[in-house]
């Protein structure tokens, strides 16, 4: 097997890192396997309680053997690994998992020292507090059956984990996706006001400006924009440092139509001959939108490597 393209994604529990691989997965239709680094947890939830440690704790994470698998799917070769069970807390061993021409790695600790640098490409998805929060709960308590006091218990306890262990791993990322209430709520069109669906302003941060960007020219239509339509939208650009690199920023709020939308994924497959596989309804949402200008900025990466 040739050599495989590797996306790491890194956040906070809750903060929609298995979401957004997912999303990558479905674009590239049959060509991604993700795994998720919860399965190389090195304690059972009851040992981690018993010495009062949070998974947060990288210590709780076997990044030896994480590192390991890396190396061997780089190289296109299967791993055995071993699977961490949600419903029991516990780790089991293990299960066959087969590289696809991309592979996710996805969790707490995926952009550690010893490991970002095997990555070609790096996301740290960084919600706003309150954002993860109602994420994390609603999460842990319809899928995973917690008790909704322990996860509130836990999301306070896991605080100082969270800003000690894995809030600096964004400083390696190629993209940092930060996510927001959204600015443009109360202008809102009154038809849309019971609606259930909550409006984000998401930051899309790129650094990795030294890649070629010369293949895709994400053209935007603005006069269609402003007529297309009903629903509230609003982008801006703007460049600066970010942790002491040179920076893209990219802020995206509220929702876009769908043919406006299209029309944008309509030129990305044309300019990159990718099929990009993409299900949104009447409108996209600014997440929708992100994930788009993200798989622009992985495909441009991808080809980059390939000259
Ligand atoms: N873009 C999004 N828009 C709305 N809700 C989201 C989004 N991303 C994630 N969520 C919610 O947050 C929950 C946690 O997301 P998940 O991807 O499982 O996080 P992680 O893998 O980082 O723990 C999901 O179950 C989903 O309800
Ligand atoms: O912080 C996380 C990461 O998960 P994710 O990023 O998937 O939320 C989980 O709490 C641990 O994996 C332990 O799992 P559990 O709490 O089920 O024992």
């Amino acid at each position: 097997m040739n050599r495989v393209f590797l996306i790491g994604i890194a956040g906070d529990s809750g903060s929609g890192k298995t979401t957004f691989a997912e999303g990558i997965r479905r674009m590239f239709h049959g060509r991604v396997a993700a795994f998720s680094m919860d399965d190389y947890h090195t304690l059972s939830r009851k040992e981690r309680f018993e010495r009062g440690i949070t998974p947060l704790n990288p210590e709780m994470t076997d990044l030896e053997l994480f590192r390991e698998h890396l190396l061997m799917l780089k190289c296109g070769k299967a791993i055995e690994k071993p699977v961490y069970d949600h419903s029991l807390g516990e780790r089991r061993c293990c299960e066959r998992f087969e590289p696809g021409e991309i592979v996710i790695a996805e969790g707490l600790h995926t952009l550690y020292e010893g490991l970002n640098e095997l990555y070609d490409y790096r996301i740290f998805v960084d919600p706003a507090r309150e954002i993860k929060r109602t994420w994390k709960l609603k999460r842990d308590v319809e899928e995973r059956g917690y008790r909704r006091e322990d996860v509130i218990r836990e999301i306070i306890q896991r605080e100082p984990d969270y800003k000690r262990f894995v809030d600096f791993q964004k400083i390696y990322a190629d993209t940092i996706v930060k996510i927001y209430p959204s600015m443009l709520k109360s202008s809102e069109r009154i038809s849309y006001l019971s609606s259930q669906e909550e409006m984000y302003r998401v930051r899309l941060v790129f650094t990795n400006l030294s890649v070629n960007m010369k293949h895709v020219g994400l053209k935007l239509d603005l006069s269609r924009m402003i007529k297309a339509g009903e629903r509230d939208f609003a982008i801006s650009f703007f460049s600066d440092y970010y942790y002491g690199k040179r920076a893209s920023f990219i802020d995206v709020d509220g929702f876009l139509s769908v043919e406006i939308f299209q029309s944008l994924l309509d030129v990305l497959r044309d300019e990159t001959g990718e099929k990009l596989e993409w299900d949104v309804g009447e409108y996209a949402s600014s997440t929708e939108i992100a994930k788009l200008m993200i798989c622009w900025n992985l495909v441009e990466v991808m080809n980059s490597e390939k000259i």
